[in-house]
């Protein structure tokens, strides 16, 4: 744990000092402080050193000033006397003066005489040269080459000196500068640059902090990280906002689909469903009864069909009136769905007409459920009209069977039984075509 933080730390060190001073803004304000000390020490020494040139000049003049006022009587002196070694010794304490790089006395009549010191070009510029008189009498001439590469070289080493104590000054100001910008400001725009980039949507929001001396007063970085932490705090409201509102909608459509899946349950059941007796409609029964006859057809698998017809029905109407009769075919409906069995399927085929659709029953099998209703019915008391009979009819599946050849040989059986005095059940005919 402690290494992990350890290492950690090492990072963040590595980051400031090698990634962020090697790159970008340090970098370049690195450049910059460099460039403006650099021309700001050029100025400061060109001015500096245009004045030490000019004391060095003054320096000079004295020091000609100071050779003609003291060194040329007595140089005169001996060229007044010809004195030679004396020339020789007065000119030679002239050559040594460090302003001095060479002196030529002339000397003897007509000047015909001559004496060197140092390094001298009579016809370079800058030759002083002085009349040499003794009593108002011209003895002589000399010539003295100021030591002007003295001047430079004092005036070279000035500007070496200069350059590099003002270049390592600014380097350091420099750096310092850098440092300080780095640590103080950089090294917090990067951490906020970090928690920018880090934006998840669904995450938590956590404020930015800067890592240093919370009491340092409040400064600009201070503000930045609260303009920070406030822009985000609204963009994580916004998004949870967004998702919050993303989620009723998802509950709402959700909710919307399921209401709407009903109704179309409803309607799709309300379609297939007789309004007055509640059983299938006739749609609903051709459905399931081409369905059942598709398995029957593909897998041999037994179906019968009963059609059930009240009795003499009309009379009722015409007798009790219309509502009787819509009451009777209420309790007649309720009798058969009584009398049914888990798989049979009752519907009201149209009228006063029920059919019952049987799966997997053969005929035997459909004849007793038909003569168990009809039984049923017979001994039922209805409201009003009393005892009513109901007369049935049944067929099987045979091979080949189509829904319309299986109903008609149950339909017949049915006219059959009516014929011989309904309140019975009647059976196809084993040898009926079933086409
Ligand atoms: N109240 C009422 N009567 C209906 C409805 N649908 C059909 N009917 C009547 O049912 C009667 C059917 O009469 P018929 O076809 O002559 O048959 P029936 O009187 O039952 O005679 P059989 O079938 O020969 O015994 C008609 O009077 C129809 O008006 C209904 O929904 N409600």
């Amino acid at each position: 744990m402690r290494q992990r933080r350890v290492w950690g730390r090492y990072r963040e060190y590595y980051a400031f000092w090698v990634r962020g001073i090697a790159t970008g803004l340090a970098r370049r304000m690195l450049l910059w402080i460099l460039s403006i000390s650099a021309v700001a020490a050029l100025m400061a020494t060109s001015i500096q050193l245009f004045f030490d040139y000019r004391r060095d000049l003054s320096d000079l003049e004295q020091g000609m000033r100071y050779i003609e006022q003291n060194q040329l009587p007595g140089l005169a002196d001996a060229a007044w006397n010809f004195n030679v070694a004396g020339l020789r010794v007065q000119l030679d304490g002239i050559g040594r003066s460090p302003w001095v790089a060479g002196a030529t006395v002339r000397y003897g009549p007509s000047q015909s005489a001559e004496l060197t010191t140092g390094e001298i070009r009579l016809d370079e510029r800058g030759i002083h040269d002085f009349v040499l008189q003794r009593n108002g009498v011209v003895v002589g001439k000399i010539y003295i080459a100021p030591n002007l590469q003295t001047l430079y070289g004092r005036t070279l080493d000035r500007i070496a000196i200069v350059l590099a104590t003002q270049g390592v000054k600014s380097l350091v100001i420099s750096i310092c500068i850098l440092l300080v910008t780095a640590w103080m400001v950089t090294r917090h725009l990067t951490q906020m640059a970090g928690f920018a980039k880090s934006f998840e949507p669904g995450r938590q929001f956590k404020p930015f902090v800067l890592r240093r001396n919370p009491k340092t007063p409040r400064d600009e970085l201070a503000v930045l990280a609260d303009a920070l932490n406030d822009a985000y705090q609204r963009l994580y409201t916004a998004h949870e906002f967004e998702a919050r509102h993303n989620e009723i909608l998802s509950e709402e459509v959700a909710q919307r689909t399921a209401e709407l899946s009903d109704a179309h349950r409803k309607l799709a059941r309300l379609a297939v469903t007789d309004r007055l007796t509640g059983l299938v409609n006739r749609l609903g029964l051709e459905e399931t009864f081409a369905r059942e006859l598709g398995a029957a057809h593909a897998g041999g698998r037994a179906l019968s069909v009963i059609i059930a017809d009240i009795d003499m029905f009309k009379a009722v109407n015409d007798t009790w009136g219309h509502q009787a009769g819509d009451a009777v075919l209420q309790e007649f409906a309720a009798i058969l769905i009584r009398e049914a069995r888990g798989n049979d399927v009752v519907g009201r085929w149209g009228g006063e007409e029920f059919l019952i659709l049987c799966p997997q029953t053969g005929l035997e099998g459909a004849c007793l459920l038909a003569e168990r209703m009809r039984a049923s019915v017979a001994a039922h008391a209805f409201p009003v009209i009393g005892s009513k009979t109901s007369t049935f009819g049944v067929a099987s599946f045979r091979s080949g069977d189509s829904e319309n050849s299986l109903l008609k040989r149950a339909d017949d059986a049915l006219y059959r039984a009516k014929a011989v005095g309904r309140n019975s059940v009647g059976q196809e005919a084993a040898d009926s075509d079933p086409a």
